[in-house]
């Protein structure tokens, strides 16, 4: 597998759906495509996963590419969250139905499907402003006020260490794509300007020593979660991808999470949304 951002934001503010939906699976399966990843499925191997791969992750990228079509042409059109739910829904049903019941991108499609759907409304406004706070002005009290399924691993973590979870960072226009993933992206490109595979790891630590990912606390509670929070700030502490080695000390901490069943889904999704942001050149206009 071998996947290349072939990707060139046209120079009109308005995207077609299509081609976000297109955009948006393309960044899920470059987020696939970068390893070191602690504890995470990636082209090299399954992390802390039993039930998925690369192969797997990448047939449900595909499989969700008219999902995030879908959202896009509903958010041009000014749809209400009711609508992008059932999207959403359907999509989660999709998604199921071609990994034959694994979760493989369930906040995924939460956090990228509200990006796709706030870039169509954007581009239908002909506005400048960054797609998290559209998507926090025109949903995020329904975003807040929808249901709750209760039995959730995220719900659970939520309830038990009160963590917001995927909602919350939606709802709050994604902080951690604009106030971490983005800056580290940026400085990470200066440290190494041709390899964005190295750009995406340090993005991915970024994110992991900040974020409270409520797939770490469902796996490894208070303790998981501070475990890997350490882990990551101490890479970037020692100079990350910019410090020679960097590759060992990455693996090293990859076989760490493996070795305590730790995944942080939660920063994975946030690195494909960072990517899809970035992508868009408005965003990089006014971030
Ligand atoms: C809100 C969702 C994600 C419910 O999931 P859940 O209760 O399990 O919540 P939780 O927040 O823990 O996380 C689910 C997934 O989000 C990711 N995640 C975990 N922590 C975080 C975090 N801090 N920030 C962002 N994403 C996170 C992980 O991949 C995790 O597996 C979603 O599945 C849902 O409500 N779907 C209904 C469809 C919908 O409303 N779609 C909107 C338009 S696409
Ligand atoms: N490369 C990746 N590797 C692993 N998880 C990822 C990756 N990319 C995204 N994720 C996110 O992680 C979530 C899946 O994590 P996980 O399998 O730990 O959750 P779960 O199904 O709730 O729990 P469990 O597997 O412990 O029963 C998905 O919702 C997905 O969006």
């Amino acid at each position: 597998m071998n996947v290349a951002l072939r990707w060139q934001a046209p120079p009109q503010r308005a995207l077609r759906a299509e081609q976000l939906g297109h955009l948006a699976s393309l960044c899920l399966k470059l987020e696939v495509e970068t390893y070191p990843k602690p504890g995470l499925v990636s082209h090299v191997d399954n992390g802390a996963h039993r039930d998925m791969d690369a192969g797997l992750l990448c047939r449900s990228a595909d499989t969700l590419a008219p999902f995030f079509h879908d959202l896009a042409a509903a958010g041009a059109e000014g749809a209400g969250m009711d609508r992008l739910r059932a999207i959403g829904v359907a999509a989660e049903r999709a998604m199921l139905a071609a990994t034959s019941g694994v979760n493989t991108h369930r906040g995924a499609i939460f956090g990228l499907g509200l990006l796709c759907a706030a870039a169509g409304y954007r581009g239908a406004l002909g506005i400048r402003k960054p797609l998290g706070e559209l998507v926090s002005q025109r949903w995020g009290d329904a975003i807040y006020a929808g249901p709750i399924s209760l039995r959730s691993h995220g719900a659970v973590a939520s309830r038990r260490y009160g963590a917001g979870g995927a909602r919350a960072e939606a709802a709050c226009g994604f902080p951690s794509v604009y106030d971490i993933a983005l800056p580290a992206l940026h400085a990470a490109r200066t440290l190494a300007p041709r390899d964005e595979e190295a750009v995406r790891v340090q993005t991915c630590m970024a994110l992991i020593a900040d974020v409270a990912d409520t797939n770490l606390l469902h796996r490894g509670g208070v303790d998981g979660l501070r475990f890997a929070q350490a882990s990551a700030s101490a890479f970037l502490a020692a100079g990350g991808i910019g410090c020679p080695g960097w590759r060992k000390h990455a693996d090293g901490i990859h076989q760490a999470f493996v070795a305590r069943n730790l995944s942080p889904g939660g920063s994975a999704d946030l690195l494909a949304m960072a990517l899809f942001v970035d992508a868009l050149f408005v965003d990089r206009l006014a971030p």
